[in-house]
């Protein structure tokens, strides 16, 4: 489990992390999301010790990260693959890391093997591909069998394979009791693998929530409606009080109106239908809601609805 308390960084007079309090819980994948220059690395980094915060608490099962003994046996990161020695090899590399955390050498070749580089084990990474790269990076994070394993942005550079193996790979060291947290801009990506998600913006805590929840409460249901009686169902709706937004050959989009009244009503007016579907939002949609409101927030206006989507109980458990 890892904690954050109020943590915030300042670099000069920019403040890139603000007062930033949440928890991370074993057992899940939890994503981390937020636009460009939100502070996702910057907290990443304070995670592991890598940056000094300038005021809050970050605690890793209970402890600092600078006092864990062996630290790569709590916490195996990916924060950056070309952070790798190019000039020895991939084994070399790894072995490295091995023996100055006292991990038995065995694992070497079990997690070359496990990201599928056990046949270029000898070779410089600095031949690498971007996806080699990535592969080698994730085999340095699970080196030490770590329960907590922290990704920043994982599938750069992965083939559609890569990615599909880093999902399952992921949602394995889940369900294995681990705490998984992973950053990514592929929202498509993020929603077929997080389970919970922490979203920030220009810093802040903007949501602390589960997938569905999120999506739920950032975005608007609606009601995709297909008629080859365009006209009557216009009129229909229009009796209602009701908006729809025609998207041209009898296709109607309906906002905030349930399906059941939607189709009551056509049954009542006897107007024909051949598609009456309810819409869920993507994970990118309900994003993008909660982003742009928050870059309102930043002119100095508060939106309706841009208040942090933090549950009222803290998560606590381990
Ligand atoms: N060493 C530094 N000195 C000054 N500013 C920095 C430093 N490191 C990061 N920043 C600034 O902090 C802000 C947050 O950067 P960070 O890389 O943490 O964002 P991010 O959410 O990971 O972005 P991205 O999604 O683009 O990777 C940015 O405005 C960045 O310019």
């Amino acid at each position: 489990m890892i904690e954050l308390a109020g943590v915030t960084k300042r670099y000069g007079r920019k403040v890139v992390v603000d007062d930033l309090t949440f928890s991370i819980r074993a057992g899940c994948v939890t994503g981390f999301l937020g636009p460009n220059g939100a502070g996702k690395s910057t907290t990443m980094r304070m995670m592991l010790g890598l940056d000094r915060t300038t005021s809050g608490r970050i605690l890793i099962d209970g402890q600092p990260y600078a006092r864990l003994k062996e630290p790569l046996r709590h916490v195996g990161a990916l924060l950056d693959a070309r952070a790798m020695h190019g000039g020895r090899s991939a084994y070399q590399n790894l072995r490295c890391l091995a023996l100055s955390n006292d991990i038995p050498l065995s694992r070497v070749d079990e997690v070359l093997e496990q990201v599928g580089l056990a046949s270029v084990a000898q070779k410089r990474p600095k031949g690498f591909s971007l996806g080699m790269g990535q592969r080698l990076g994730i085999a340095a994070a699970l080196l030490g069998d770590p329960e907590i394993v922290m990704l920043d942005e994982p599938v750069n550079g992965l083939d559609p394979e890569g990615i599909h193996w880093i999902r399952t790979l992921m949602k394995r060291l889940a369900a294995e009791g681990r705490t998984v947290f992973v950053s990514s801009h592929l929202m498509s990506e993020m929603a077929l693998t997080a389970d919970h998600l922490v979203v920030i913006g220009r810093g802040r805590l903007l949501a602390d929530t589960g997938m569905r929840e999120f999506i739920d409460l950032n975005s608007r249901p609606s009601v995709r409606i297909r008629t080859p009686e365009p006209e009557k169902l216009r009129d229909v709706l229009a009796a209602a009080g009701i908006t729809a937004t025609e998207n041209g050959t009898g296709t109607f989009e309906v906002a905030d109106v349930p399906t059941e009244r939607l189709g009551e009503l056509a049954l009542e007016h006897r107007v024909l239908l051949h598609e009456l579907s309810p819409r869920h939002a993507s994970l990118e949609e309900a994003f993008i809601a909660l982003t742009g409101e928050a870059a309102e927030y930043r002119t100095g206006t508060l939106a309706a609805g841009a208040a942090p989507v933090v549950p009222e109980t803290s998560r606590t458990e381990s």
